[in-house]
C-alpha cells in the first residue's frame, strides 16, 4: 500500500450544493470536476473516464443515477472512490460493491464527525433497548430529492444491526396500519433552507430516550469528505466507511 500525502482531488456533482463547498475546501488539491455541462475553463468535464484518470480520488455528491457509470469508470481507472450521494436503489449498490473489488471505496450517506458517531450510539441504543418503538425523524431543506434521507436509513440499519434483526424486514416508511412490535420507523419533512436534522426516538410505555444531530452548516460535510479522500487515496480496494477514516 502506498499511500498519497497530497492526492490529487476530482469532485462529480462539482456544480451541486455540497459539491460547490467540496471544491472551494479543496483548495489547490482539486483538479477538476464532473457536471452534465462542461467548462474548460474549470476543467470540468462530462465523462467520468476523464476526471478519473486525471486525479487520484474523486469526491461524488451527484446523483443516483449516475452511480453505476461513475462505478464503472473509477474502476476502470483505478481511482479511489468517496461517495457521498445517496437515494442509491439496490443495483446501484451492487454497482459500489462491484467497484470496491477493485478500488478504495468509501461510502458515506453523512460525512460529519458527531453524526458517525451516532451511527455507534444507535447500534449500543438498539442492543440496549430491543423492546422499544424505534422511530427516526429526518428534516431537510424543500430541494432534496430522496426520502428518507440516506443518514436516517444509516441510523435505521444501526438500530437493527445492535438488535441483531435484518434490517430490510423491520423497516417501516408507511405509518398506516397498527405498529408491528420490532418495527423501525420513519417520518420525514422537507421545507426551507435546512441543512439536515436527525433524531432517533426509542419509546416504551413509560419512558423514552431521544438521540438527535443537528447539521448547521453544509461545510460539516464539505471537510469531512475532504478528509475522507486524503484518508482514502492509496489504500488497498475495499469499501470502508467514516468510522473508518476517522479511527484514533
Ligand atoms: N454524505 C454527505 O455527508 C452528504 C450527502 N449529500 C448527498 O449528496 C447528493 C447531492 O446533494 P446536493 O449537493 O444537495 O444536491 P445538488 O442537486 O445541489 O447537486 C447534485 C449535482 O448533481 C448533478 N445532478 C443532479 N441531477 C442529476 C441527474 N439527474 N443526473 C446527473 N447529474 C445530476 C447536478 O450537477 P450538474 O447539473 O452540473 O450536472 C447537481 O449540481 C445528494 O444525494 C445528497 O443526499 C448531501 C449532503 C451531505
Ligand atoms: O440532501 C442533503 O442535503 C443531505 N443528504 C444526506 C442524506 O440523505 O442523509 C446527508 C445530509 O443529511 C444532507
Amino acid at each position: 500500500m502506498t499511500l498519497i500525502s497530497a492526492p490529487r482531488i476530482g469532485i462529480a456533482g462539482i456544480t451541486g450544493r455540497l459539491g460547490t463547498l467540496c471544491a472551494e475546501e479543496a483548495g489547490d488539491a482539486l483538479v477538476g470536476g464532473l457536471s452534465r455541462t462542461a467548462d474548460a475553463q474549470r476543467n470540468i468535464t462530462t465523462d467520468p473516464a476523464a476526471l478519473a484518470k486525471s486525479c487520484d480520488v474523486v469526491i461524488d455528491v451527484s446523483h443516483a443515477s449516475t452511480v453505476p457509470a461513475h462505478a464503472t469508470a473509477f474502476a476502470q481507472a483505478g481511482c479511489a472512490w468517496v461517495l457521498g450521494t445517496t437515494g442509491l436503489d439496490q443495483g446501484a449498490q451492487d454497482a459500489v460493491n462491484a467497484a470496491a473489488q477493485h478500488i478504495p471505496v468509501l461510502q458515506a450517506a453523512n460525512f460529519s464527525p458527531a453524526l458517525t458517531l451516532f451511527l455507534e450510539l444507535a447500534r449500543q441504543l438498539g442492543a440496549g433497548l430491543p423492546d422499544y418503538d424505534a422511530e427516526i425523524l429526518e428534516v431537510h431543506h424543500r430541494q432534496k430529492l430522496d426520502a428518507p434521507s440516506g443518514t436516517a436509513l444509516a441510523i435505521g440499519r444501526a438500530v437493527a444491526e445492535g438488535r441483531g434483526v435484518n434490517f430490510e424486514d423491520v423497516a417501516r416508511t408507511d405509518q398506516n396500519g397498527r405498529r408491528p412490535d420490532g418495527a423501525i420507523g420513519f417520518a420525514s419533512l422537507r421545507g426551507g433552507q435546512i441543512v439536515g436534522e436527525h433524531d432517533l426516538v426509542l419509546m416504551a410505555a413509560d419512558e423514552q430516550i431521544t438521540l438527535s444531530h443537528r447539521a448547521l452548516d453544509r461545510r460539516v460535510f464539505a471537510r469531512g469528505a475532504l478528509l475522507a479522500a486524503r484518508w482514502l487515496a492509496g489504500r488497498p480496494a475495499g469499501l470502508y466507511t467514516m468510522a473508518d477514516a476517522l479511527k484514533r
